[in-house]
């Protein structure tokens, strides 16, 4: 049993304590019992849930593991996070999913739901076995990391994803437009003489997924959506009744190829950052209900892999630990924090068919405590992941987690 007091819910100023019990939130202003935490007037909501981080294990914990990755998750706030499967090797058999996540409860950190492989091997030619890979608890089905390229398997496997109820997601990059390009082709591209991978192939890959979701009318969810157009894609399959969704990372949001004039690879990433037009489209898709969902697409990498010159970098941008009071400082005014909130838990929650998150009582006990008004800079040296730096250090941020609660119990707590 726990009680956490002096916290308030959204939307409120009133002091209030919440107690939680077997996993559950059990009631609201009880008499305290169990272990006590002072919630420091914070602000308290859903843990966030994430639909899309690269956690690296098994075979690159040279970059991140499971408990370096699930502690940042938990730092950032998070209750809940979806690992993508392109390890090494590639999480595409049943064995191998249920070691994750009997690893990741005994870690005690951010609950994990891998994600497995849509193909065997991520190779896009023959479907993994995703009966077993449901069964052993996968969470959803995608070959990101790489693009789906043959258009026949990616329709063979929603008929077989959507058999099973599983949502496919996808890296939706037509890999012969986006060919050996290391940032957004443009204005900036050319004048920097960098090899530029244009929106055209973003559009080209939504545009034909989509016409593959409403011929087999299973759930896809695009995953990093980063142009203008592309939403726009998206905006029309929806109304056309397309069961689509979409996700949005804080990179594509708040940094553009503008980026990339100091020649850094850590700005390499895919898609690429792309331009303060697309930016800013993207922020009205989160007002407007076109993007379902914000997700990190946490890519670490090591440092001397990123210091690399830029053809050669892998690409990639970490940030599960800064996404929370990134949006909240940036776009907190714009979205209002309800909205914002709902993008980082109901939004995800609903492009994978999993209950609404809540504060009701007999709600699981996953929690974040949010300080909305300290603004403190982003320090890598303190980050939990092995990734040790970012694009946005040493900007003053608000928003920071004071406490994760997952299953009832302290996922992580600032010091
Ligand atoms: N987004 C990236 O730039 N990199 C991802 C792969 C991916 O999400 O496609 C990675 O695994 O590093
Ligand atoms: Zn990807
Ligand atoms: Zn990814």
């Amino acid at each position: 049993m726990l009680t956490l007091t002096n916290i308030r819910r959204p939307g409120s100023t009133t002091p209030e304590t919440v107690t939680l019990d077997n996993g559950v939130i059990t009631g609201w202003n009880l008499p305290p019992e169990g272990q006590i935490i002072d919630g420091q007037g914070g602000t308290v909501a859903p843990a966030l849930i994430e639909l899309h981080a690269h956690l690296r294990e098994p075979g690159q914990e040279v970059k991140e593991d499971l408990e370096s990755g699930l502690a940042a998750a938990a730092a950032g706030g998070y209750g809940t996070v979806v690992s993508m499967p392109n390890t090494s090797p590639v999480v595409d058999d049943p064995a191998t999913v249920r070691a994750l996540i009997e690893k990741a409860n005994r870690l005690g950190f951010a609950r994990l739901r891998p994600a497995a492989a849509l193909t065997r091997g991520q190779l896009g030619e023959q479907l993994a076995e995703l009966a077993t890979l449901k069964e052993a608890g996968a969470a959803m089905f995608t070959d990101d990391g790489r693009t789906n390229e043959d258009a026949r398997v990616l329709r063979l496997g929603l008929e077989y994803a959507g058999s099973l109820g599983m949502v496919v997601s996808v890296h939706a990059e037509d890999a012969s437009l986006r060919q050996g390009g290391v940032m957004n082709e443009g204005v900036v591209s050319e004048e920097l003489g960098l090899p530029g991978n244009p929106g055209a192939a973003e559009a080209a890959r939504v545009a034909r997924d989509i016409e593959i979701a409403a011929l087999t009318g299973a759930r896809l969810h695009i995953q990093h959506l980063s142009t203008a157009r592309a939403l726009d894609l998206v905006r029309e399959g929806k109304r056309r009744g397309v069961p689509v969704t979409c996700e949005v990372c804080p990179h594509h949001l708040t940094l553009t190829d503008e980026a990339l004039r100091g020649f850094d690879a850590m700005y390499k990433v895919a898609p690429p950052l792309r331009t303060q037009v697309d930016a800013d489209y993207l922020l009205q898709g989160l007002l407007d209900g076109t993007v379902d969902c914000l997700a990190t697409d946490h890519a670490p990498h090591t440092r001397a892999e990123k210091e690399q010159d830029l053809l050669s970098a892998p690409f990639g941008i970490p940030s599960i630990e800064v996404a929370f009071p990134l949006l909240w400082t940036r776009f907190g005014e714009q979205l209002g924090l309800e909205k914002l909130l709902d993008l980082f838990t109901g939004g995800a929650a609903r492009v994978m068919g999993w209950p609404e998150p809540g504060l009701e009582p007999g709600q699981p006990a996953d929690l974040v405590v949010l300080d909305l008004n300290t603004e403190r800079p982003v320090d890598p040296a303190t980050f939990r992941s092995k990734a040790k730096f970012s694009p946005w250090a040493g900007q003053p941020l608000r928003g920071w987690p004071l406490l994760t609660l997952v299953n009832g119990q302290v996922a992580y707590q600032r010091q």
